[in-house]
């Protein structure tokens, strides 16, 4: 037994798929991999200036659990499956691994927002 390799980036498919009304998006798994790079540094972008956002927030917040905001949290999650929902057709099962990920990335968010909450100060009335 020859042991695993990595796939081939720049060869042909050696796969296709059954139905007849898919579309490519490149002709080498090297470009496919290139878009993937690109689209990972506009997603980290993205990331960035949401981090802002969430900074920023920290300014609104009275105590812990507004720190927390569980209902705004399970409007964030319920509208990113929904916008993702929109994109099934391209991808099966997109909307439950977008709610995922938000699920991940807004615990980590939300870790750091208690951080920052401390370096903050109430604002006297
Ligand atoms: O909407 C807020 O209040 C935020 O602080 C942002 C955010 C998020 O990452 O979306 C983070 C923490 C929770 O409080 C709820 C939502």
């Amino acid at each position: 037994m020859s042991p695993p390799t990595e796939p081939s980036t720049s060869t042909p498919p050696v796969r296709r798929f059954k139905d007849p009304a898919y579309r490519p998006v490149a002709p080498t798994l090297a470009e496919l991999r290139q878009r993937i790079d690109s689209l990972d540094e506009q997603i980290v972008e993205l990331l960035a200036q949401r981090a802002q956002c969430v900074r920023d927030a920290t300014r609104f917040k009275r105590d812990a659990f507004q720190v927390q905001a569980p209902a705004r949290q399970a409007e964030v999650f319920e509208r990113v499956r929904r916008l993702a929902a929109a994109h099934e057709d391209a991808f099966p099962g997109l909307p439950a691994i977008v709610e995922g990920a938000f699920r991940t990335l807004v615990a980590g968010f939300v870790a750091a927002e208690g951080d920052l909450f401390q370096q903050t100060e109430p604002i006297e009335p």
